[in-house]
């Protein structure tokens, strides 16, 4: 066992192997040398400041302490935040994914603050007229509001046009008037909104002048700012323990004929004028939904960084982790040694790349829409909301799948809270689920190629992302196999195509039977979700593959090499994953399929001796990580033997209920 202050010694070893320059990958993850510098600075800053790590585990908490915990670390941060880190970054980056990373420090779960920071001013930002922004942007910037996204109900969340919370306007006061008439109306999950919001946007159905005008956002104040009792009218509360999120405070709430001022409706896209007139404002009726557009785009970058760090954990872990013997009486193996290891976790670091550059790539479309829409052209919102939709859904859902994988891979361990590794992944299942859940936001990419697909057999012109259809559209014959990135690529294209074209006869052969259109659709959606499915790992597998050979282009030839063979790796990973669609949609044979699969595990043994180093690159700091089986050092058993010497329960050697029950209990048989 190594004493406080050294590395471990497999760890040392596996550094020592490493043959590429780790920072150079650090700044290509980062996208630059000065990103990385402005990384490190604003770590410095909010760690240095006082990161107030817990003397007791949050997980050894009761639901109060828990809650209160967060709360006191959440006003430490924010103070961080507000007097320090938006100095550096300046205000209108507030929200950007270094300054976030940076709360990791502070909450192994989540803060209360989180969806204050997270969505409540971003829709603020989004959603109201510079007039209102005056308003209320710079008392929630500086957090002397503090706010929630409250938008599901008990009833609905994905069906947002199906909400049953109604604002409706009494031009005589001049106010709306808010509703919650049944039980499944009340808004429900609300982050933030049970005990620590004074305000939320609340999302209803705007009724004016005798008629509905659907869903609108409302900016509310739901607590009294000074004893932050609920307002009269006002029934608000915590939803009670899930499966994660338990600090993050969420919340029910509902309305009793509530009255709001008229300028409390978010009114950028829609208003309502002193005697009820209702006005749109907007050229594109989805232009409400932005924060949800908004917050899909950033949660890719959440997805890739969750996986870095659940990876790294599971990396050095595994470099310090002997178990078995491959011959009798030979030294155990570090289990990093085991292919089987390698097959679990090097794809969790390539999809942490691949997930990082693809939401680098989506953030810069993002922007650029955005600029779009100021000017007033709103053409590429709906490419961007299909991008966005099916990004969101795959990168979730692989993330939450890796970082499980990244637990298997450590063992018993692995399932200890400590390790950090529940954490990860109970934050990145939900991920999967919010802001629009997997299967209902492929279903709407999927609602674009269809008509993408219909466009191609018009012989329109299709958006970029989609313009591989035209190229398969004309071909209508199976994908010629090549072995190379770019011949993955155009396979998967393929397949995305086949799949699409296979969907749209489906659903024109449904209609001839005599469905309609809708149950056409309906009994269709098992494929055409998978065809959404496949359109975006053709975009992912694109993305990075052009990304890498891009930042890559004056990099040192050992760094070229070695993300060269992660990316490389990625692509032959899901060849073989999906080898059933590629020999239906490809010419690929049997004995292409295997040349795939020995290329597969030869990229395994070349990538072994740059494990260690590829996770160092992640550069995350011990801070971040929070587990007691990542850490740069190694020390995994100090550690784990350090953690349970924090536990309540070990404060005594004998605990009090022994007294209480176990011993009348076993006293009481005789
Ligand atoms: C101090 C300590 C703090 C610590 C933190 C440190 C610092 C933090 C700093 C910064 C923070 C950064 C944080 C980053 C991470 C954020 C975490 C946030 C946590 C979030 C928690 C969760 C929140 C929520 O879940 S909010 C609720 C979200 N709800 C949903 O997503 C509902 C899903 N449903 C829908 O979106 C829709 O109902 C629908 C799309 C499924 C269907 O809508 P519908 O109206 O029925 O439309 P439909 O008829 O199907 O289609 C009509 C046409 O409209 C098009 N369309 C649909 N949606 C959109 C859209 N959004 N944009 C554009 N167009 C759209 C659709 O394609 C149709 O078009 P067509 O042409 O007719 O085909
Ligand atoms: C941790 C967490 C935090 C959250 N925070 C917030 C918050 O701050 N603010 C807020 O407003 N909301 C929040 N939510 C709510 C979240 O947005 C919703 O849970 C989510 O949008 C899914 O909606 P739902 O729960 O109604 O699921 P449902 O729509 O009931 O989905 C249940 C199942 O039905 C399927 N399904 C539903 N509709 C269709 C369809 N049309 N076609 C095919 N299948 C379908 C889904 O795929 C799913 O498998 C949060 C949720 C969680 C878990």
């Amino acid at each position: 066992m190594s004493s406080k202050k050294e590395i471990n010694e497999d760890l040392v070893n596996e550094r020592r192997k490493c043959n590429f320059n780790i920072q150079e990958v650090t700044h290509i993850i980062d996208g630059g040398v000065e990103n990385t510098l402005q990384r490190k600075k604003i770590e410095d800053v909010a760690l240095n400041g006082g990161a107030s790590l817990d003397d007791v585990p949050e997980e050894c908490m009761n639901l109060r302490e828990r809650y209160e915990n967060a709360l006191r670390k959440s006003c430490v941060y924010a103070n961080i935040l507000r007097n320090e880190l938006l100095e550096i970054t300046g205000i209108e980056n507030f929200g950007t994914p270094v300054i976030r990373r940076t709360g990791d420090a502070f909450f192994k779960d989540i803060s209360p603050f989180m969806l204050h920071l997270g969505m409540f001013v971003p829709t603020i930002m989004g959603q109201c007229t510079a007039e209102q922004q005056g308003i209320w942007l710079p008392k929630a910037l500086d957090m002397q509001i503090i706010g929630a996204y409250a938008q599901t109900e008990l009833g609905h969340g994905t069906f947002i046009r199906g909400l049953e919370t109604t604002a409706t306007y009494d031009p005589k006061t001049k106010e709306f008037i808010l509703y919650s008439p049944t039980i499944t109306s009340y808004k429900w999950w609300a982050g933030g909104l049970g005990r620590t919001a004074n305000h939320c946007i609340v999302v209803a159905q705007l009724y004016t002048q005798g008629k509905c005008h659907g869903v609108h956002p409302f900016i509310v104040q739901i607590r009294d700012l000074d004893t932050h009792m609920p307002l009269p009218g006002i029934k608000v509360g915590e939803i009670g323990p899930r499966m994660g999120f338990n600090t993050a405070d969420n919340g029910f709430l509902g309305f009793n004929h509530f009255r709001i001022p008229r300028m409390n409706m978010m009114m950028k896209n829609a208003q309502v004028l002193e005697d009820g007139t209702y006005v749109k404002v907007a050229r594109h009726g989805k232009l409400t939904y932005g924060t949800m557009v908004f917050v899909r785009v950033t949660l890719v970058n959440e997805a890739s960084f969750n996986l870095s760090k659940a990876v790294t954990i599971a990396v050095r872990y595994s470099a310090v982790r002997r178990q078995s013997e491959l011959r009798p009486g030979s030294a155990e193996p570090q289990i990093l040694d085991y292919p089987t290891q390698q097959h679990k976790l090097f794809i969790c670091i390539a999809t942490a790349h691949a997930f990082q550059l693809t939401a680098n790539w989506l953030w810069h479309t993002f922007t650029v829409v955005q600029a779009e829409m100021r000017k007033g052209n709103i053409d590429t919102l709906p490419e961007l909301h299909a991008l966005s939709s099916c990004l969101k859904a795959v990168s979730t859902s692989d993330a939450a799948a890796c970082i499980e994988q990244c637990r298997f891979a450590c063992g018993g361990h692995g399932y200890m809270m400590s390790s950090n590794l529940p954490y990860l992944y109970s934050f990145v299942a939900a991920t999967r689920t919010y802001e629009g859940d997997y299967t209902v936001l492929l279903l709407q990419t999927a609602r674009y190629l269809v008509k993408a697909w219909e466009q191609a057999e018009a012989k329109k012109i299709v958006t970029p992302t989609v313009a591989y259809l035209n190229r398969c559209f004309d071909t209508n014959e199976k994908v010629a196999w090549t072995n190379s990135p770019e011949g993955i690529i155009k396979s998967f294209q393929a397949i995305a195509a086949g799949k699409i074209s296979l969907c749209v006869k489906n659903i024109r052969q449904r209609i001839k039977t005599g469905m309609d259109y809708e149950d056409a659709w309906l009994m269709t959606t098992v494929q055409l979700v998978s065809a959404a499915e496949a359109h975006c790992r053709s975009m992912i597998l694109d993305t990075y593959w052009n990304e890498m050979q891009r930042l890559t282009k004056t990099s040192s030839d050992n760094v070229k090499m070695v993300l060269y063979q992660l990316t490389t790796l990625y692509l032959v990973y899901w060849a073989l994953e999906k080898s059933g669609d590629l020999l239906r949609y490809t010419s690929i044979t049997e004995g292409d399929i295997d040349l795939l699969q020995k290329e597969y595990e030869d990229l395994l043994v070349k990538i072994r001796p740059n494990a260690v180093g590829l996770v160092d690159a992640f550069d995350l700091r011990d801070e971040i990580l929070r587990s007691t089986l990542g850490s740069y050092d190694g020390r995994v058993y100090e550690r784990l033997m350090e953690e349970v010497q924090k536990n309540p329960l070990n404060k005594v050697p004998v605990d009090p209920s022994f007294q209480k029950y176990l011993k009348p209990f076993m006293k009481s048989k005789i």
